[in-house]
């Protein structure tokens, strides 16, 4: 696998993964913190580090449905043992009657002088309903022990974190009813371009749907952030001026799409300049190459940041992913995830991309001993076909040909749904 660190970048191009340093390093996380219930906890970042609130498991309980026993009274026994107590899950903690066994369920406490518990299928009963246990049996057997997975005060959550479902799980395990989160972060999102037209529209040749639109909002729906739809602003400075000054007075984050590259109807990166400042412009990425970061305001220390997504609509989504989404987490209060990448074979061969590392949509072939990366349709930065049917990206370094059956890095889609 080529790491590419000295292919030579086009003039002007920010690597991709100094692109990304900057994007973490601007996304503070937003001020404010509220206490909400579980049950609208879910994407929620937690704004404290939780500890345990007490042992996990409870109590010593049975991990079977069957029979608890102390071994001793095995023996006094020769094997067999009259059942002397029944112990459903919800029972409080008994003690072992002696000389008898205890018919158990799954979750229920474990009497006190219990040694093991023996699932019901590995026993046998004889006529007057004793239970003749197995010969070997082992000293805690199917007992799920008080304070295994946690001790009182250990840590359960650390601040920072995402709520998901297991997440959510753990704090209702804990008796806890509510938690403290950070407030969502207030994203405006600005659409820019003569052409563009909203679906439901009648199309006119020349025009084009706003594709972008559709997908950004779904994608920070999927962030759990506030989103400020501005909708599509015309290809006029003045007009555009307007949107960034509310985005930039209502907004944590301005989210714009198209008009960001060179010629003299991308407006983006003038108003930009007039209303604030530029961080950089333009990748070594393909798709992606004319992203911009910027901030709308004084410094980029008081300033509302900008990120300025190209209008092809791959373009679009893969500079969500890799460069937005992470300046997205910080302001959340997360810490952006490290980016997946592992080594996989190309089942292709393909030129090399000339100055700009190249992001291939790609699927994983499974039909072999291991998997086999094959293109996902066409790779031109306006075809979504591709994209969406894409389970990740191959990651060809620049002035690099593909070779088939040679390894380069990949990384999973899934990841930038986390
Ligand atoms: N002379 C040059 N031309 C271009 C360059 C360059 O370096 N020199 N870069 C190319 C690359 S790479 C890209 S990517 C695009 C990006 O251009 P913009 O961000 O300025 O986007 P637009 O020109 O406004 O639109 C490009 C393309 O995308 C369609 N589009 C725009 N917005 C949407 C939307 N909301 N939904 C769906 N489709 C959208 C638009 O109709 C255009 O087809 O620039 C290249 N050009
Ligand atoms: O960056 Mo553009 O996306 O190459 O088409």
């Amino acid at each position: 696998m080529n790491c590419g660190c000295d292919a030579p970048l086009k003039a002007g191009l920010l690597d991709l993964f100094d692109a990304r340093a900057r994007m973490i390093a601007t996304g503070a996380a937003v001020a404010g913190v509220e206490r909400v219930a579980l049950a609208a906890a879910a994407g929620r970042v937690l704004a404290e580090d939780v500890p345990a609130a007490r042992d996990l498991p409870g109590v010593d309980n049975s991990a079977m449905d069957g029979y608890a026993l102390c071994l001793a009274d095995l023996e006094a026994g020769d094997g067999v043992l009259p059942v002397r107590q029944r112990i459903p899950a919800g029972a409080g903690v008994q003690r072992l009657v002696e000389g008898g066994c205890a018919r158990i369920f799954t979750g229920a406490p474990v009497p006190a002088g219990a040694e093991a518990v023996i699932p019901q299928e590995r026993v046998t009963l004889d006529a007057a309903g004793r239970v003749r246990f197995p010969e070997a049996i082992v000293p805690g057997a199917n007992i799920r022990r008080r304070g295994e997975e946690l001790r009182e005060g250990d840590a359960l959550l650390a601040a920072g974190i995402r709520l998901t479902p297991a997440a959510i799980a753990q704090l209702a395990s804990q008796g806890l009813a509510e938690v403290s989160v950070r407030r969502r972060p207030r994203v405006a999102l600005i659409g820019t371009g003569d052409e563009l037209i909203a679906p439901g529209e009648p199309w006119t040749p020349g025009a084009v749907y706003d594709s972008n639109g559709a997908m950004l909002k779904t994608l920070l729906d999927q962030q759990g952030v506030e989103r400020l739809d501005l909708g599509v602003v015309a290809d006029d400075p003045e007009a555009l001026a307007a949107a960034f000054a509310r985005a930039r007075d209502e907004a944590d984050l301005v989210l714009c799409t198209g008009g960001v590259s060179v010629g003299e109807e991308d407006h983006v990166r003038p108003v930009l300049e007039r209303l604030g400042g530029l961080v950089f412009h333009g990748v070594a990425m393909k798709p992606g190459k004319p992203v911009a970061l910027g901030y709308l305001g004084a410094s980029p220390a008081t300033g509302t940041p900008l990120v300025g997504l190209p209008g092809n609509p791959v373009a679009s989504l893969v500079g969500w992913q890799f460069l937005a989404l992470p300046l997205l987490q910080g302001l959340q209060g997360r810490t952006p995830p490290p980016l997946q990448r592992f080594p996989i074979v190309a089942g292709f061969s393909r030129p090399a991309p000339r100055g700009r590392r190249e992001l291939l949509r790609v699927t994983l072939d499974w039909q072999g001993a291991t998997p086999v990366a094959r293109l996902a349709g066409g790779q031109g930065s306006h075809m979504l076909s591709a994209a969406r049917q894409a389970h990740g990206y191959l990651i060809v370094d620049p002035d690099t040909p593909v070779e088939e059956g040679h390894a380069y890095g990949y990384c999973p889609v899934a990841q930038f749904l986390d």
